[in-house]
């Protein structure tokens, strides 16, 4: 039986990569002999040490550096959002959303994705006087109002407070569901990935070290085990060393490294996942 066209459409390759090098100045291969494909509609995470080039590869993918060898195969309808919102001070907030557009409907389709990400009240404000959390949701929507095929995320979340970031992650996860681009989301947090992503990628020496299929239903919650699970398998992957909550405290205490975070931080940690799992579940 023939899957059905929707379905089909999402399996079909929109990013496809191979053999990727780069290397800046006489320095080893940032990227090094890196292949990758991304699905229509597929919600990817990459995950990677600070260095291990990340940006470089989503950079390479926006077109933003052509510099790199080897084959890269991306859809001319893709739009990117960087950690800082990047608006044009002196144009009001539609007219961000609204620019490059060539169509004569340009301000009401602006009009329309800045109501999608709840900025309806700010259309004519000037980026300079929107919050951080309201700069990257005018961001996001300059993004959407292109529909692109590839959304490529550079840690959009990074600058952000804690709350405004569960409640933007939620809006990017309600986004994607609408309008089903493929994402490429580069973050350093892992339950962020594991929230959001159909696949989380962990780059390592210049090529996709792992490739985790995320296999749980949304919404997710990190307090879930199987969440856990795959958490600890992609700290893992990362080098990272995990808490263990039934650890003895004087060990907790030793001079070796910091492993664990206080209690009472953890308390807390665990409160803002709670939020969390309640945002994207009202996303
Ligand atoms: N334009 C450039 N010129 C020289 N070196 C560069 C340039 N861009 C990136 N690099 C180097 O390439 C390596 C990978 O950088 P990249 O920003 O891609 O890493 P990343 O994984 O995104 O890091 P982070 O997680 O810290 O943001 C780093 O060592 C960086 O210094």
């Amino acid at each position: 039986m023939n899957a059905h066209p929707a379905l089909a459409a999402r399996q079909h390759p929109v990013v496809q990569v191979s053999n990727l090098v780069r290397s800046f100045g006489r320095g080893p291969n940032i990227l090094d002999g890196l292949d990758l494909t991304i699905r229509a509609g597929e919600f990817v995470a990459l995950l990677g040490r600070s260095g291990s080039g990340k940006s470089t590869l989503l950079r390479t993918l926006a077109g933003l550096d052509t510099a790199p060898a080897g084959t890269v195969t991306v859809p001319a309808e893709r739009a990117v959002v960087f950690q800082e919102p990047r608006l044009i001070p002196w144009k009001r907030v539609w007219a961000n959303v609204a620019l490059g557009l060539r169509t004569p409907d340009a301000r009401e389709r602006a009009i329309a994705a800045l109501s999608e990400v709840g900025l309806s009240h700010r259309l004519e404000a000037w980026p300079l006087t929107l919050s951080g959390g309201e700069a990257q949701r005018a961001a996001l929507a300059r993004a959407l109002v292109r529909e692109p095929k590839l959304l490529l995320l550079d840690e959009p979340f990074a600058a952000l407070d804690a709350l405004t970031r569960l409640k933007t992650q939620g809006l990017v996860a309600s986004l994607w569901r609408a309008h089903r681009p493929a994402v490429l989301l580069v973050t350093h947090d892992v339950d962020e990935a594991l929230l959001l992503a159909d696949r989380v990628l962990v780059l390592d020496q210049g090529r996709i070290g792992f490739d985790l299929h995320v296999n749980l239903e949304r919404p997710r919650h990190h307090a879930q085990p199987a969440f856990a699970t795959l958490r600890s398998r992609l700290l893992r992957e990362l080098g990272v060393e995990e808490e263990n909550p039934e650890e003895p405290v004087e060990e907790l205490r030793a001079p070796t490294r910091s492993r664990a975070p206080a209690a009472s931080s953890r308390r807390l940690e665990d409160a803002v996942w709670s939020a969390s799992a309640d945002a994207l579940a009202r996303s």
